[in-house]
């Protein structure tokens, strides 16, 4: 299992920052993304073996399938209807805008044909009977967190997705060439998501730029946004391990 300390957290904020500043502040947390994590690296520079590409999408699934109801808590949070009103959005991108089959049904359908694409049947995904128990603890943490907090520490969580865009572009440039068994029509969902990404980040930023003012404030919303990266850090150790007792 790998280390990851989230070394930033150590420098607190003792006086606060200027708009711009705390902005920096934010994304300088990238350097603890899961995009660093050794078996991400390995997933992305094609030293995965196909039961552990399967055994990440697998896993993985439960995440996505969390991630409406998260949405869906933080939503029920919201007083404002202007902020519901962009919210729902993030809903509708993963339960789907359109019907069923078609090409809009969206982000939790789109990863079950990923998981067609490689091999792994609706089913087989949909049970959830490859899902390891700390990827369990780390999605349904996520999906409490949103309950249980105001919605701009929910909606501040959720800036994880500042570093997606450029970790879907690297599964959209690797993946064809190192796993040419997969179906590439199966990887639209990491092409979909790099727009949608980018409006999620422009208005979860300015939520968070505007809510937390003060330096105490501003320390709060780095630990949120670290406690989010251990979540996503965490269900790649759990990976990890899965994979490494699957091949003992
Ligand atoms: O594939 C990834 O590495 C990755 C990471 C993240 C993220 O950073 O939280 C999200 C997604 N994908 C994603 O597809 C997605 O829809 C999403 C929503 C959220 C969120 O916190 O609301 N994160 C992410």
């Amino acid at each position: 299992m790998s280390t990851n300390t989230g070394q930033s957290q150590h420098q607190r904020i003792t006086t606060a920052l200027s708009r711009a500043e705390f902005e920096s502040a934010l994304r300088a947390k990238g350097t603890s993304y899961h995009i660093h994590h050794p078996f991400n690296v390995r997933l992305n520079t094609g030293q995965c073996a196909p039961a552990e590409v399967r055994t990440w999408i697998a896993n993985r699934f439960y995440y996505q399938a969390c991630i409406p109801r998260k949405d869906a808590a933080v939503m029920a949070n919201m007083p404002d209807r202007a902020e519901r009103r962009l919210w729902i959005l993030r809903i509708l991108d993963h339960d789907g805008h359109g019907d069923y089959e078609g090409d809009d049904a969206g982000g939790i359908e789109s990863w079950i044909r990923l998981g067609e694409a490689a091999g792994l049947s609706r089913d087989t995904l949909t049970s959830l009977e490859l899902v390891v128990p700390g990827v369990k603890f780390a999605c349904d943490a996520y999906v409490n967190f949103a309950r249980q907090v105001p919605w701009q520490e929910a909606v501040c969580s959720s800036l994880t997705e500042m570093f997606a865009p450029q970790i879907h572009k690297d599964r959209l440039a690797s993946w064809p060439e190192h796993y040419p068994w997969i179906d590439p029509a199966g990887l639209s969902y990491f092409r979909s998501r790099i727009p949608l990404a980018s409006r999620d980040v422009d208005h979860g930023l300015r939520v968070t730029l505007d809510y937390f003012k003060t330096a105490e404030q501003q320390q709060r919303a780095l630990d949120i946004l670290q406690f989010k990266l251990d979540i996503l850090w965490c269900m790649l150790d759990a990976i990890e391990l899965a994979c490494a007792e699957a091949n003992r």
